[in-house]
């Protein structure tokens, strides 16, 4: 596997170097390097283009959120994907992200789990927050991009932040090289999501994604504003859906939603 040439040091305002045989695009400062990436694909940038900031000054979270992260030791970056599947499949491609991210940081040693669907975490606290987005032409699916952001040497968190959010830093003591983790979650990522296209879903990945994931066995509340309920949760399926078996023995579906992993973990 390559290793992306990835330091503050060196960085300048935007180099070009090849990874893999695609193209990586880095920047010193960007708006967000979704955005980014989706302004690449307007210039055709192909398959497989990487974009990586080391400073966003308009960083997108999940839901609208913003993702604001000082300038260094973390990670922001977004990768460009032409897939020819139905646009229906594309969303389940955030597993698969979350997936990588997570057996690359185990990779360093890291007690990584991940918490359904997306986030990847150490003890129970967020390092990593993927967001998807899609672009559409008549119907077909012009662009995927995903955007990943890992907090790796951080040595604070925003105080709002602290009793959710944390960096492999803060966790283990350890500075990690972000050019290797960048290389690392790329490798993973291209194994999985050849796995993920021979089938457009999860199931060659399944016994992978749920052995990492915080909750399994655990007892779960889905906070379904209709229709509340408490099970415990036993993984997804093919489809990325969590399997919850309630009281009465029944497996109920949760397609999507936010974790809560503290004490009983909630779902919305
Ligand atoms: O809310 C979340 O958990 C998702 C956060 C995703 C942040 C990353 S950082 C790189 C990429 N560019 C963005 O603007 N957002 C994503």
């Amino acid at each position: 596997m390559s290793v992306i040439p990835y330091n503050t040091d060196t960085i300048s305002n935007e180099i070009h170097t090849e990874w893999a045989g695609k193209t990586v695009h880095f920047a010193k400062e960007i708006d967000s390097t979704n955005e980014w990436c989706k302004r690449l694909s307007k210039e055709d940038a192909v398959h497989g283009t990487l974009a990586v900031a080391e400073f966003q000054s308009a960083g997108k979270g999940r839901l609208g959120r913003r993702w604001v992260v000082p300038e260094g030791n973390s990670i922001m970056m977004s990768i460009l994907l032409r897939p020819d599947f139905e646009p229906r499949f594309a969303s389940m491609l955030t597993l698969v992200m979350g997936l990588s991210v997570a057996q690359a940081a185990k990779e360093l040693e890291v007690d990584v789990s991940i918490k359904w669907p997306n986030d990847v975490v150490v003890s129970r606290k967020k390092i990593c927050g993927i967001l998807t987005e899609m672009g559409l032409e008549e119907g077909k699916i012009r662009e995927v991009v995903i955007g990943v952001g890992i907090n790796v040497n951080l040595a604070e968190i925003q105080e709002e932040l602290k009793d959710k959010a944390t960096s492999l830093y803060l966790e283990t003591g350890k500075i990690y090289d972000r050019n290797r983790l960048i290389g690392l979650v790329m490798g993973k990522f291209e194994k999985n999501y050849e796995k993920f296209v021979q089938t457009c879903d999860l199931s060659l990945m399944i016994d992978d994604y749920n052995m990492m994931l915080a909750n399994k066995c655990q007892p779960v509340r889905i906070l379904d504003k209709l229709d509340p309920y408490e099970g415990v949760a036993l993984g997804i399926d093919r489809e990325g859906e969590l399997l919850v078996r309630v009281a009465d023995g029944r497996i109920r579906k949760v397609c999507s939603g936010e974790v809560s992993v503290r004490g009983l973990y909630s779902y919305v």
